[in-house]
This record gives structure tokens, C-alpha cells and sequence, in this order.
């Protein structure tokens, strides 16, 4: 089994919880505690999340990025209105229609971009052509960003704030799905607070999944005034844990003593060691520069037959417009090492 896991590129959602993870767990299943976020962890997760943020937030942990993203959305998103979002965004792509649902029928509206990093000059084009006048059209009300972005690319801070700022100036508030966010601090050597809110952020989805926990997210709102009945429309969704200090306390294992950018350090080094080597390949050709955990690959139809024959496993994946040949995922992620990646690099030179 151990075996099989280590030939596992097909996503960071595959590998085991992290061992600190399970550990933090392990001792907040002691003794009883009180329900529904009232217990300890969650007041100390509080804290933890401001210090680390450098900011007062508001923190509601949740299971899964999906509900993390469509509840921060509904949260400043009301049913008449729109998101602005890139056109590979993970709300349109991969979430079935819950930020639809949880906003009660906001429309995302979406932006082509050539990498999945939105274009400050195409969202004040769209912008112009959905003026707030026009009753008959669905409101611009929020931007969703991701970062980093679904085609394993990074935001500069600059150009999020360049982005939010278009959108504030028309009143919009800003969502940003960091399911990778740690990914994209790492490799921007920034701080969480310069890729969060001080770049114009009003509403986080943190993910935490992909990066060593078991299974935890957290919406954090920076702006109180956006949280207020968050916890309500949370406990509407169905996702109000009873025992929640189970989601704190993997969340605060991850943030504390910078777990969770440690975790995404070796999974960022990981991509680098693979793109590295694939790229020193004359059948390989990266379709996009490789800056957090994910890489986008144009491989061989033979190459790939053989690489899965060796057992390792890696998704195919939409390739882009324009792009011919056949694009395929490598995710690498706190658990994978050196060993792991040059046995792929190996198997492929077979
Ligand atoms: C960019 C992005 N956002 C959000 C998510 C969260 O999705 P899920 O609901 O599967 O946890 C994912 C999943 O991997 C993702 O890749
Ligand atoms: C849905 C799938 O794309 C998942 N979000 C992943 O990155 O593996």
C-alpha cells in the first residue's frame, strides 16, 4: 500500500493526514467538551488564526472547500447578484453548482484568462458591461480569486490588489479560495496577512486538506461586518459540527509553529525536483511554470502509457484552448520525497 501511495501524483487530497495532525487529534479526544464551537480549541483557534493573519478575524471551520468557498460566497453574495471569477475556477469547475445553491441563485459570471490569473483590464471590461443600472442583469456584487489559481500558477500581491481594488471601487466585496493559499505564500516569500487582506481580501477560505490535515477548512472574515450570521447560514448548510473542537484542533495544529508552511514547502520543493527533471526531457513540455504543488505537462501518449504501466498514477486533464497534444496533473504534497520523485523522473527516461 505504502508503495502505491508513493507513486501517487493525482492529487494532494490522496496522501495521509500528517502526523502532527493526528497527534493534535489524538489529545483533543480526551474528556468531554462543550458542543457546537463553544469548546476550547475553537476560542483558542481565534487567537491563533489573528496572530498568525496579524489581524482580528472571525474564524468557522468547516469539512470541506466546497462548503468553505460556497458559504463565504453566500455571505456577500445575495441571490440577485453575480461573481466575477476566472474562468477555471473551482466554483464553476468542481463544486456542482453549491455556490449557486448556498447563495440562493447568484450567477457566476466568468473571465478567460491564459493561466487561470485574471486580467485587472478584462474584470473592469466585464465590469463596464454589467453597470449596476441595468435591473434586467444580475448585480456585480463579488470577485473570486483563487490563489494559488487551479492551473497551479501564483498571484503576485500586486496584481490581487490591483484586481480587488477595481472591484471595491464598484463595490464589490472579495472572496478568495485558498485551498493551496499556503502553496503561494511559500512561493512568494510573503506574509499571510500581505496575501490576504492586506491585498484587499475580505472573506478567506483556507484550506488545509491538501496541506496534512485530515479534514478541515476554515472560512475566516476579516471583515466583521460580513460575519455576522455566518454561523447561522454555516448551521443552515448543514455544516455545524456538534463536536467541532475536531476541526479546531487539526486547524490549529496546522497554523501553529507554521505546520502548514512547512507542509507546503516540501510539497512546492517536490514540483520544483519533478519540473525540473521533466523539463530537462525533449518529450515533455511544461504548459505552465510550475509555482506551487501542481505542475501541467505535456507528455507523450507513449510516455504516459508507460509511466501508468509502472504503476505511477496522474490524471489527464482539459487541455488549455489552443493547446494541442495531451495535458496531464502532477501534485506533489508535504509527503512526498526525493525518492519518489526521481523514481517517476527514472521511469520516465526508461
Ligand atoms: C482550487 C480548489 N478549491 C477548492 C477545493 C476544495 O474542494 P473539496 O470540496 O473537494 O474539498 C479544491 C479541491 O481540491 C481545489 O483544488
Ligand atoms: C476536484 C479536484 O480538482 C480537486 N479539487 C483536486 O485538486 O484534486
Amino acid at each position: 500500500m505504502v508503495e502505491q501511495i508513493r507513486k501517487n501524483f493525482s492529487s494532494d487530497n490522496v496522501v495521509p493526514a500528517c502526523p502532527a495532525v493526528m497527534s493534535a487529534l489524538m489529545a483533543a479526544n480526551e474528556g468531554a467538551a462543550p458542543a457546537y464551537g463553544a469548546d476550547a480549541w475553537t476560542a483558542r483557534l481565534q487567537q491563533v488564526a489573528a496572530d498568525v493573519f496579524q489581524h482580528a478575524v472571525q474564524v468557522f471551520p468547516v469539512t470541506t472547500g466546497t462548503a468553505a468557498n460556497a458559504l463565504a460566497l453566500a455571505a456577500i453574495t445575495p441571490p440577485y447578484g453575480a461573481v466575477l471569477c476566472d474562468e477555471s475556477a473551482h466554483i464553476v469547475q468542481s463544486e456542482c453548482g453549491a455556490p449557486d445553491f448556498y447563495t440562493g441563485g447568484a450567477r457566476l459570471l466568468t473571465i478567460p484568462s491564459e493561466d487561470g490569473r485574471m486580467d485587472p483590464a478584462a474584470l473592469s471590461y466585464v465590469l463596464d458591461r454589467h453597470p449596476a443600472s441595468n435591473v434586467q442583469d444580475n448585480l456585480p456584487t463579488t470577485l473570486s480569486l483563487t490563489q494559488a489559481t487551479e492551473w497551479g500558477t501564483v498571484y503576485d500581491p500586486a496584481r490581487i490588489a490591483d484586481l480587488t481594488a477595481r472591484a471595491r471601487a464598484r463595490g464589490l466585496a472579495v472572496h478568495l479560495d485558498g485551498a493551496r493559499l499556503a502553496n503561494a505564500i511559500v512561493h512568494l516569500g510573503c506574509t499571510p496577512a500581505e496575501a490576504t487582506w492586506k491585498a484587499g481580501i475580505d472573506v478567506l477560505a483556507l484550506g488545509a486538506t491538501k496541506n496534512g490535515a485530515m479534514a478541515a477548512e476554515a472560512v475566516i472574515i476579516f471583515d466583521p461586518a460580513r460575519a455576522e450570521q455566518f454561523a447561522r447560514r454555516r448551521k443552515r448548510g448543514g455544516h455545524g459540527w456538534s463536536k467541532q473542537r475536531f476541526l479546531s484542533a487539526q486547524l490549529l495544529a496546522c497554523l501553529e509553529d507554521d505546520l502548514w508552511l512547512n507542509n507546503a514547502r516540501q510539497a512546492n520543493a517536490m514540483a520544483h525536483r519533478l519540473a525540473g527533471g521533466l523539463f530537462r526531457h525533449p518529450g515533455a513540455r511544461l504548459v505552465y511554470e510550475t509555482q506551487a504543488n501542481e505542475i501541467f505537462v505535456m507528455l507523450p501518449d507513449r510516455a504516459i502509457a508507460h509511466l501508468r504501466a509502472a504503476g505511477f498514477v496522474f490524471r489527464d486533464w482539459p487541455t488549455p484552448l489552443g493547446v494541442e497534444g495531451t495535458v496531464v496533473r502532477l501534485v506533489t504534497s508535504y509527503y512526498t520525497r526525493v525518492a519518489d520523485v526521481d523514481a517517476f523522473l527514472a521511469t520516465w527516461r526508461k
